[in-house]
């Protein structure tokens, strides 16, 4: 890595951090919160790519790890990892891998807008929903004790926000690349 990668690592863990200022949406029937974190994640994928928008979630969890109130509600520490909403941060780290990873195929700078807002969506939708989900929903049926298929039907709450989350990772995406292209492509 690179000062220059450092730096933007540095820059989207502040950004997943100051999204979680935004006030937490606590549901009553699942113990896991709306947050707007989740278009941080989309967005480290699909502007920074796979190694570096990891990276920026990584610091993100290491940064709760130590204790500090970087989650949205002011949450932290290591006993977070041990709770029910641990899936899905682990499923942030790999969400964001997996989002950069379809940017970097699919988006190219040369195509028509239109593929690449399409290809920008897909990222986040596999990687900021799919890939998220993968993980938060069997830890958190372990954690409740709840059946998979009930916690998954739960846990389908979170969708409506979460797309439109990634529609503005996609619109992000796109006037980055557009501006100021640090997005690695892949043939
Ligand atoms: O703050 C935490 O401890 C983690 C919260 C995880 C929230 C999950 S991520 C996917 C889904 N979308 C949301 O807005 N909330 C859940």
């Amino acid at each position: 890595m690179t000062t220059r990668d450092i730096v933007l690592v540095a820059l989207f863990a502040a950004i997943i951090v100051v999204l979680g200022l935004l006030p937490p949406l606590t549901l009553g029937f699942i113990p896991v919160p709306i947050t707007a974190q989740t278009l941080g994640v989309m967005l480290a994928g699909c502007i920074l790519g796979a190694r570096r928008g990891a990276a920026a979630v990584l610091l993100v969890l290491l940064l709760v790890a130590i204790g500090l109130p970087v989650l949205s509600g002011g949450r932290g520490g290591l006993a977070v990892f041990a709770g029910p909403t641990a899936g899905y941060l682990v499923g942030w780290f790999f969400g964001a891998y997996v989002c950069g990873l379809i940017a970097e195929r699919f988006v190219r700078e040369d195509q028509p807008e239109l593929a690449q807002f399409l290809a920008f969506l897909a990222a986040s939708v596999a990687g900021g929903i799919a890939v998220v989900y993968l993980f938060g929903i069997p830890w958190l049926a372990y954690m409740s004790g709840k059946a998979f298929f009930e916690t998954a039907l739960a846990s389908m709450v979170f969708v409506p926000g979460d797309l439109i989350k990634a529609f503005v990772a996609m619109l992000a995406g796109r006037a980055v690349l557009a501006g100021y292209p640090l997005l690695p492509q892949r043939a």
